[in-house]
């Protein structure tokens, strides 16, 4: 019998107590992360010493030398023989001072690190002393004593041979792009918020600052002359500020960019507290604004300074205090996206109603923009080109019947209203010349509109809830809390769609058409898919006349369709150009006739608000993503195109045998047919899901009307499915 060898049992390893001095070079390492880390370090002790002009000098992106100088108010020549040893501060004293800590250090453990890591040396000078005093370091104590020397006020830092016994993150770091970039990075950061101190750094050896800020009462200033005039006249002053103790506390104000300001990269300068940090929750919250609110979809520039009661935010749990922790940080995040949105779409429209102060919607705090710097960004100036076989479907005859019945009800009435075919141009001209000192209070009535007859319940929903895919061809299936709801993607996107009419109003960018169409022959074709059943002459003659008519009345109308709502008719009566409601987001083409008939048969032109309401409900129901015309293939729509197959060989007189070597052309237009459909569907669900549901998130507000008219049906709890699935 073979006896297996015992496994060697090992010996548990034993556990010893580091030398102190390299606990020290760990947790030095830890604080001091870089070259830019040691210099945002010793900037925020020369502000917490009251300075008020503040210099950088570095040499070999910092790794050589990081000299930091500051008029504040110096070290006293008791305190330096402990100045640089682990936990000495004068910025706290017992732990329940962290709780209102105004200073920006407070661990006493910044400039300790630094002698762990480099060499330093510190020369300052107190208020009424005749000379100042020199003394270096290394880890964490005095290389000698303090020497006497001439000085000028404050203190001067220098750190020599960062990581000189790092070897292996020194390497690194002159292997990696210069560190230089990031600390004037850095100071600019600080220039644009401490407006009362004067900063400046530069390279050594460089004649010229590259950064250089002098005091100033005005941020803007600050801003233009740390990022230049580009980034500063391309800014909106923003506020806020919330005093519900029971969800947040807080003010807020800043500078945000306009639909002007163009950049790749987002740049987001964030105080909280005074502090500079990092909050990537309210960094995506605003991008995500952003793209949903300007066509340009550009990064954007942004700077913020948040304040909040002390005891409200956890300064302690960064490192190199590059993060705090907020007292419901959400709900702050989420009022401030709302105020940044509706600040954004507030500075759209005031380029057409002029300067005026944005009245904060109820759920979201006060803001104002009183300090507006806009300048006007043309409409239409930047378009979204279609196809012209996407535009129009050319064959109201094809049995494929992609055109919707369009219910055109009382020919009388459209043919009776010649006389009034000017009547709501002449008042918006007049309007148009009112423009430059009133707004269109007719627009200003129906967003309120909108906001009234929100419903709060529906609002949490759309805004809360996940997306979890389309039930059907049009409910999608979406999960709120721990209730299932099936809701209607049709009701829902024409509702946003009507609603982006009124807050874009005469500030779309344009949907181009790659050929111009003539609006005759779209509504010949509307009107022939309506009554594709009556062949009569006669109807012909009245389609005719209806749709000359038409075209008559929209040429009329042409002037106020393409300035307010960048619906582009050419002076050959052919529209060109249409409006782009939401981003990444073009209406179903095969809609275009429906909705062009609609548009001199359902608006109603005499009356502004009327007219404006009904026009921007036209567009609502173009744009909403209905179901494709052409059946899903991917469900009982299949067996439409197997069905078309067989119809189309039968009446060619085949069989089923005709039906497998059908002619080659025919093969090719039922493939082409269906592979339309397939893409048709597949967009449609791109769309619902990547830009109906997120911009629903951010802008849609449910009216009442939607609690009851099934737009949102419950269909599920998931406890409730759980106690179920927990008996099976
Ligand atoms: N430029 C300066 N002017 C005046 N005093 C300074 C300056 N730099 C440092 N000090 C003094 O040295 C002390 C220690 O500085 P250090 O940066 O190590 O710690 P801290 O700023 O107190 O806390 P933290 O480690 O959180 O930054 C400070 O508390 C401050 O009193």
């Amino acid at each position: 019998m073979e006896i297996e060898p015992a496994e060697e049992v090992k010996e548990p390893p034993r556990i010893h107590r580091l030398d102190e001095s390299v606990v020290n070079r760990i947790a030095a390492g830890e604080v001091i992360q870089r070259p830019v880390s040691a210099v945002k370090e010793l900037v925020e002790n020369s502000l917490d010493a009251s300075s008020t002009s503040i210099s950088v000098l570095v040499k070999d992106g910092g790794l050589k030398l990081i000299q930091v100088s500051d008029d504040g108010h110096g070290i006293r020549y008791e305190d330096l023989p402990i100045l640089c040893e682990r936990h000495t501060t004068s910025k706290l004293s017992k732990y329940e001072d962290l709780q209102s800590i105004k200073s920006m250090g407070f661990r006493g453990e910044a400039l300790a690190s630094m002698t762990y890591v480099g060499h330093v040396t510190v020369t300052t000078i107190t208020r009424g002393q005749l000379h100042g005093y020199r003394v270096s370091y290394r880890d964490g104590v005095m290389e000698n004593e303090p020497k006497a020397c001439a000085a000028v006020k404050g203190t001067q830092i220098v750190i020599e041979n960062l990581f000189y016994n790092m070897v292996a993150r020194r390497k690194t770091l002159q292997n990696s792009a210069d560190d230089y970039t990031k600390i004037v990075d850095l100071l600019s950061r600080f220039a644009i918020h401490h407006i009362d101190v004067s900063f400046s750094c530069r390279k050594h050896g460089a004649a010229r600052a590259d950064v250089h800020s002098v005091a100033t009462p005005s941020r803007l200033n600050a801003i233009r002359s740390v990022y230049g005039l580009s980034v500063a006249q391309n800014l909106i002053k923003i506020e806020a500020s919330d005093n519900d103790p029971s969800s947040s506390v807080f003010e807020m104000d800043g500078f945000i960019s306009n639909s002007n300001y163009v950049a790749k990269k987002t740049t987001m300068v964030l105080f909280i507290n005074d502090r500079l940090v990092e909050c990537t929750a309210l960094k995506r919250a605003l991008e995500v604004v952003y793209v949903a609110t300007l066509p340009k979809a550009s990064k954007p520039f942004i700077y913020m300074s948040i304040t909040l009661p002390p005891e409200h935010v956890d300064v302690n749990v960064h490192p190199t205090k590059r993060e705090v922790s907020l007292l419901n940080q959400e709900v702050i995040v989420e009022k401030i996206q709302s105020v940044v949105e509706s600040v954004l779409r507030n500075s759209n429209e005031s380029r057409t109603f002029q300067e005026q102060t944005v009245e904060a919607t109820p759920s979201v705090p006060s803001v104002t923009n009183n300090d507006l710097h806009l300048s006007p960004s043309p409409s239409g100036s930047k378009s979204q080109r279609v196809p012209v076989n996407k535009i129009v479907r050319t064959d109201s005859s094809d049995p494929a019947g992609r055109m919707h019945a369009y219910l055109y009800k009382n020919p009388q009435k459209y043919l009776g209203r010649d006389s009034s075919l000017t009547t709501v141009r002449s008042s918006v001209r007049q309007r148009r010349n009112l423009k430059e000192t009133a707004d269109l209070t007719s627009i200003q009535e129906l967003i309120n509109d909108i906001d009234r007859k929100c419903h709060s319940g529906l609002l949490d929903i759309v805004r809360q809830s996940t997306y979890i895919g389309m039930a059907d061809d049009v409910f999608a299936l979406l999960q709120h809390n721990t209730h299932l709801y099936l809701a209607n993607v049709v009701n829902l996107s024409k509702e946003l769609m009507y609603q982006q009419v009124l807050r874009r109003f005469a500030h779309f960018n344009a949907i181009q058409l790659s050929e111009p169409a003539p609006l005759q022959e779209l509504i010949m074709l509307a009107l022939k898919e309506e009554d594709s059943d009556l062949e009569s002459n006669e109807n012909d003659d009245l389609k005719k006349k209806i749709a000359e008519m038409n075209t008559q009345l929209l040429n009329q109308k042409s002037e106020m369709l393409e300035e307010y709502f960048c619906i582009f008719i050419d002076s050959d009566g052919n529209l060109s150009r249409l409006p782009i409601l939401l981003d990444q987001y073009t209406p179903d083409m095969d809609r275009v006739p429906e909705f062009v008939l609609c548009l001199g048969n359902d608006v109603e032109w005499e009356e502004e608000k009327n007219c404006f309401q009904s026009l921007a409900a036209a567009l609502g129901n173009f744009y909403a993503m209905h179901p494709p015309m052409l059946p899903n293939p991917s469900g009982k729509g299949l067996e439409f195109y197997r069905k078309r197959k067989h119809g189309k060989h039968t009446q060619d007189g085949g069989n089923s045998c005709h039906v497998a070597d059908g002619t080659a052309e025919e093969d090719e237009f039922e493939h082409e047919l269906l592979s339309e459909a397939e893409t048709a569907w597949a967009q449609r669900e791109w769309s619902i899901q990547h830009v109906l549901f997120p911009s629903m998130r951010l802008f849609l507000k449910p009216p009442n009307s939607m609690a009851s008219n099934g737009t949102f049906v419950r269909v599920a709890s998931l406890e409730k499915l759980y106690k179920i699935f927990e008996r099976c």
